[in-house]
């Protein structure tokens, strides 16, 4: 490993090599978007390139296809998967409860479908994205592009009703244009209040017209593997609290580092 990485990519680096142990011969994986995922599918090419490991991968973004094909992993699409051993992924915010914030990169309603579609969820992340309650990561809602403005309105006026919202919502821009998923649609970036109740926000949300999904992960993350700068990694189960504090030590020469590009 380069040692001038910045600690955080360290963290993200080992959460996703810890996590890369939990995938199988003959998994169909589910492979997550952002640069913490982008570590996990490195790892896991290295282990189809290197170890023989045998995986078909069902990425949550063109972006992340792409890389996956890079690395050398069969890409299928989730229907051709039907159903999905583990998907991993990462995210912009976890809670105690396991319930997340993730659309950071703009690939939720992808990262959606996939997850649920999983026997598990396994979420890696920097040690920086726990937090004690969801919403300072202003939350992004995916709406289509008829009538976004419209749209727009009413979510901001029921959240405001429900005294969620703390200021105005943002479309996303990519320069001086609208950002588009790989879908075409539009994202929406709340700008809430500490959540409360994520679960009825979601359901709310969710209801309008409009919206065609939200960043809250509810019920879904089962573990999550916290990366730390010095090569430390927790292991977080749902159902258990803390299993597992282990630490993963770096290597200096690992040729992983050499091409990071998300
Ligand atoms: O939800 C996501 C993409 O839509 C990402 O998982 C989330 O934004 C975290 O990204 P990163 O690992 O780069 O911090």
């Amino acid at each position: 490993m380069s040692s001038d990485l910045s600690p955080i990519d360290k963290a993200k680096f080992v959460a996703a090599k810890r996590a890369a142990q939990f995938v199988e011969d003959g998994m169909r994986v589910g492979l997550g978007t952002g640069s913490t995922a982008a570590w996990l599918v490195r790892c896991l090419g290295e282990m189809v390139r290197d170890d023989g490991l045998k995986i078909r991968g069902v990425p949550t973004s063109s972006r992340t296809a792409q890389l996956a094909r890079d690395v050398g992993i069969e890409v299928i699409s989730l229907d051709e998967a039907k159903w999905l051993d583990i998907t991993i992924d990462g995210a912009d915010e976890f809670d105690g409860e396991l319930n997340l914030i993730k659309g950071g990169g703009g690939a939720l309603l992808q990262e959606k479908i996939v997850a649920t579609a999983s026997d598990q969820m396994i979420v890696i992340a920097d040690i920086g994205k726990e937090v004690e309650h969801l919403g300072a990561f202003p939350l992004p809602i995916e709406v289509i592009p008829f009538g976004w403005q419209t749209t727009q309105a009413l979510v901001e006026e029921t959240l405001i009703s429900m005294d969620v919202l703390g200021r105005s919502s943002t479309l996303r821009m990519n320069g001086d244009r609208p950002f588009h998923t790989d879908e075409g649609n539009y994202i929406l970036d709340l700008h809430l209040n500490r959540i409360g109740n994520p679960r009825q926000l979601s359901l709310v949300v969710n209801q309008m017209p409009g919206v065609v999904e939200n960043g809250l992960f509810i019920d879904i993350c089962d573990t999550v593997v916290i990366g730390y700068g010095d090569g430390r990694v927790e292991v977080r189960d749902i159902n258990e609290g803390t299993v597992a504090t282990e630490r993963l030590d770096f290597v200096e020469s690992d040729n992983l580092f050499s091409d990071l590009s998300d």
